[in-house]
């Protein structure tokens, strides 16, 4: 049987064999790029000519070069990301692209990738399994200070942005027993009841917590949020960690910050740019840890997100309105 009236799917990367086949049951699969974590711009443009669909990852830049290219068949557009930034989504309204994304099913593994790098940069994790290669653990105990760090107990824990991934990242934090969680945003919560955390301004959330967590959303608000100003006013300990997006901070002056010590330490989960280059000077502070935008990376979450856009799609292509759809607030 020949495939050549199925509608065409683009994926710009490898996913489980499940998904494939899902989609290959109704749709001419193609995937561009099997190994690397990013597809070089003109690979994608070359790739996506004809297709009927795109299954994205985060790092693939949809604008009007990309529709134009793909052309006027193209129907859906299912990103495997929460994250929207990469796409121009008024442009895909014009046109009548739809787009879909994964909000919800991510959830839980990026809370859990934020209280990981949230005790690693406290408890010094990195620092501490190098000390043990380099051979320097007998120093343990003729300095009682030797290597210690942080302790999430008995501290006060400050949420940016207690969205769904804030929640659940509060909640996980809330079982290590700080003496106060504290959250800021747009509005007060309901739900932050049941974890008692405390609605106050960003400034006083700066002023008063050990650890400030970054789970907050992109946009024109948030876009370089924590800057000078912001490191100026958190505590000379206090640690920072973003598992948002890189574009909230400026990281000229993180750096700055984490340089002369006016706050304690960072960990990020992101950065600008991803990836970041292996000689960045952030990578050279003793006070910096970085993971590789691991946010959503379990097995079990990941093939989520590829049911949602394999849904996402068939629902595309046949017209139908998207399960997991664009909010219109969003364009
Ligand atoms: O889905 C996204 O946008 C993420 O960054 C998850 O880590």
């Amino acid at each position: 049987m020949t495939d050549v009236g199925l509608p065409l799917v683009v994926m710009t990367h490898a996913s489980p064999p499940s998904v494939h086949a899902r989609l290959e049951q109704q749709c001419r699969v193609v995937t561009i790029n099997k190994d690397e974590n990013i597809v070089p711009r003109q690979k994608f443009l070359e790739a996506i000519k004809g297709a009927h669909a795109l299954f994205l990852n985060p790092y693939s830049r949809v604008d009007a070069e990309v529709l134009d290219t793909a052309g006027p068949q193209l129907k859906v557009i299912a990103t495997c990301s929460v994250g929207l930034e990469h796409i121009d989504l008024k442009e895909c309204e014009r046109r009548g692209v739809k787009v879909g994304y994964t909000p919800n099913v991510l959830d839980k593994a990026v809370a859990e990738l934020a209280v990981a790098l949230t005790l690693a940069t406290a408890r010094r994790l990195e620092e501490a399994f190098q000390s043990v290669r380099d051979g320097v653990w007998g120093t343990l105990w003729e300095n009682c200070l030797w290597m210690c760090g942080k302790q999430v107990s008995g501290s006060v824990v400050g949420i940016v942005g207690l969205g769904r991934i804030g929640f659940e990242t509060a909640k996980r934090l809330a079982a290590f027993e700080p003496s106060k969680i504290l959250y800021c945003g747009n509005t007060p919560k309901a739900y932050a009841d049941t974890i008692r955390a405390d609605f106050v301004s960003f400034h006083e959330l700066l002023e008063t917590s050990d650890f400030v967590v970054a789970t907050c959303s992109i946009n024109d608000s948030t876009r370089g949020l924590f800057d000078k100003e912001a490191f100026k006013r958190m505590k000379a300990d206090a640690i920072f960690i973003n598992v948002s997006r890189g574009a909230l901070v400026n990281q000229d002056d993180l750096y700055e910050a984490l340089s002369s010590n006016q706050i304690g330490a960072a960990g990020l989960d992101v950065t600008t740019p991803e990836p970041l280059p292996p000689n960045h000077r952030l990578l050279k502070l003793r006070n910096c840890v970085v993971s590789p935008h691991l946010g959503s990376a379990t097995v079990r979450t990941r093939a989520a997100m590829c049911d949602v856009c394999v849904e996402n799609i068939f629902a595309g292509l046949n017209g139908k309105d998207l399960p997991s759809p664009v909010p219109s607030a969003f364009k």
